[in-house]
């Protein structure tokens, strides 16, 4: 039996799992494919895990991914960990900032009233080695760098959060067939780690409408470095301010790509489903 809580970032859905006595996840990326099932399992999009902190962090977070990939951070999944260890700490969590320990460096959470939480995501990664990509130069930015996918040239901008994100402006990113195409950018040769990929409508330089294809979980309602990538995107591409909000198919999160320290600030909700056991 295992205790397992469920949370959600505007619909991009969590296990949470208490591993805060051992530094080895307590599932394997076999039975967390298995858990994310919609129809066999509990169903969500990542499995996360607490685990101690290390190198005076105050926690570990580790993720898989629903094809039990393990990704270097997820923005939406440190929101809900927050909100977890708030939990399992007990006591008063308005204010409590954690330091995580991250594949991607330390990201530092901090709990604000009515089930926000806003989080220090660190400074991007641009040059193309570090994304990475194969597209352009090794240590060039990739900025609207024409790229063939589905037989429709694209022009993409590649931006790391930790993770790979692939960033591309549309006219109207409802008229996305992402089903189809989200795959293709995926596993497209010039991304040997595959990539996330972003597709964002500019409705006004402050509001960017936003659909994402996740590497490893496909079709979701919302991704935190997604979104901090396409402000970013859009800032070097002259497309959007550097203090937006994101629309995303479950909600909104306000991004902020700080001149002071150049890091990305992102806020946004996290709410718990229901605590069971598997
Ligand atoms: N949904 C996440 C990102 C999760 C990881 C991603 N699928 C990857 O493999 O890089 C977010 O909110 O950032």
């Amino acid at each position: 039996m295992l205790e397992v809580t469920k949370y959600h970032g505007l619909g991009n859905d969590f296990i949470l799992i208490d591993n805060r006595s051992s530094q080895t996840p307590l599932v394997s990326p076999e039975q967390a494919i298995k858990m994310c099932d919609r129809h066999f399992g509990i169903g969500a999009d990542g499995v996360i895990f607490a685990l101690p902190g290390v190198d005076n962090t105050d926690y570990t977070m580790r993720i898989f991914n629903s094809d039990g990939s393990e990704p270097q951070m997820c923005g939406n999944g440190i929101r809900c960990l927050a909100r977890f260890l708030a939990e399992l700490e007990g006591g008063e969590s308005i204010g409590k900032t954690y330091r995580i320990h991250t594949l991607a460096g330390v990201i530092s959470p901090r709990i604000e009233a009515q089930g926000q939480v806003k989080v220090d995501m660190g400074t991007p990664y641009l040059m193309a080695q570090e994304i990475p990509t194969t597209l352009g130069t090794p240590q060039d930015k990739v900025i609207n760098q024409p790229l063939s996918v589905g037989g429709q040239s694209w022009s993409v901008t590649c931006v790391s959060m930790g993770n790979p994100h692939c960033i591309t402006f549309v006219d109207d990113v409802a008229a996305i067939d992402l089903e189809s195409i989200g795959p293709k950018f995926e596993h497209h040769p010039v991304f040997p780690e595959r990539t996330n990929t972003e597709f964002i409508e500019v409705v006004r330089p402050d509001y960017l409408k936003m659909r994402v294809w996740e590497r490893g979980a496909g079709i979701t309602l919302a991704c935190g470095t997604g979104a901090c990538a396409s402000v970013v995107a859009g800032v070097l591409t002259g497309n959007c301010a550097r203090h937006c909000t994101v629309e995303l198919p479950g909600g909104c999160l306000t991004i902020e790509w700080s001149v002071v320290d150049g890091r990305l600030y992102m806020t946004g909700p996290a709410e718990k489903v229901f605590t069971g056991q598997y």
